[in-house]
């Protein structure tokens, strides 16, 4: 009998299931990694937008987490929203604990219609306590400005910027390029000493939610596997750029991505999945 590498995010919940811990979820199962999941907020939200934050006790993060980490064990973890600094410490204390080193940081902060799924507060407490256990961080340009202290108005400021983040303490930093204009989206990935371009062509779609909770979870997906980050982070890419591209009609406002999409197109022998 075969043991699957084992993934665990650490994340809220989006009622909506485009985003957060079910993105996660989805993602794993797509990429054949079991997962699990510890539990930071209960969402209430639709693709419209988010109409209620209702965080869990930090003390029943962390319990979720030593519950599986006992039992199951992980090869590679992500965190999500965290929302508060309270809940960040508690993650922070839990990661040492077990000595984890596979864990990517998606730094979530607002969500696409503007609520707050990190306090203000939370921001240095992400940075001092949390960055410095990343094996990833993966920031969309406007968490890392806010991470970077640094406005990113062309590649130049944003290769300062992932210099800065790893000089914060992750051992990799990818950029992600989706709030950038022009016809590629271009993630920029750093090591500490080279820069490496994830590039694919923009897809003029509003159905975008839930794309960083995604990319971030097949990385950590190949993580899990063994992979090294640059493998993991390009397959995570073409993940993405599938589920983008081979978009559902799913409610009324910003839709979430087809998680199906990537086996799809990869089991057809690499071609979009037929209308
Ligand atoms: N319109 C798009 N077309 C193609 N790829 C996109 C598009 N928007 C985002 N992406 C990709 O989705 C991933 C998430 O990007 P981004 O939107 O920057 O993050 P977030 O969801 O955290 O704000 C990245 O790999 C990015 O390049
Ligand atoms: C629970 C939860 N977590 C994260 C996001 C961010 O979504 P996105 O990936 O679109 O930035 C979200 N909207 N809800």
């Amino acid at each position: 009998m075969r043991q699957p590498a084992r993934a665990l995010t650490i994340a809220g919940s989006d009622s909506g299931g485009g985003a957060g811990i079910q993105a996660d979820l989805k993602t794993f199962q797509e990429l054949g990694v079991y997962g699990m999941s510890a539990l930071t907020a209960a969402t209430v939200q639709n693709t419209f937008g988010v109409q209620g934050v209702y965080p869990l006790p930090p003390e029943a993060v962390a319990e979720q987490i030593r519950s599986v980490g006992v039992d199951i064990g992980v090869d590679a973890l992500k965190t999500g929203m965290l929302f508060s600094g309270d809940i960040i410490a508690s993650v922070a204390e839990t990661v040492r604990e077990f000595g984890w080193t596979k864990l990517v940081v998606d730094p979530v902060m607002v969500a696409k219609g503007g609520s707050e799924l990190l306090r203000e507060e939370a921001v240095n407490a992400l940075k001092e306590r949390l960055l410095p256990l990343a094996f990833v961080v993966t920031p969309n340009l406007p968490e890392a400005e806010k991470l970077a202290g640094l406005a990113i108005r062309n590649d130049r400021d944003r290769r300062e910027a992932a210099r800065r983040l790893v000089d914060l303490g992750a051992r990799h930093a990818i950029i992600k390029g989706g709030h950038a204009e022009g016809p590629e989206a271009i993630d920029l990935l750093y090591d500490g000493s080279r820069f490496v371009e994830l590039s694919g062509p923009r897809a003029d779609t509003p159905r975008t939610h839930g794309t960083g909770c995604t990319f971030s979870a097949a990385l950590t997906a190949g993580l899990a596997e063994g992979w090294d980050v640059v493998a993991a982070a390009r397959r995570a890419k073409a993940f993405i750029q599938a589920a983008i591209e081979d978009g559902i009609r799913i409610g009324g406002g910003h839709g979430p991505t087809n998680h199906w999409a990537y086996r799809r197109r990869t089991a057809s022998g690499g071609a979009p999945e037929k209308e």
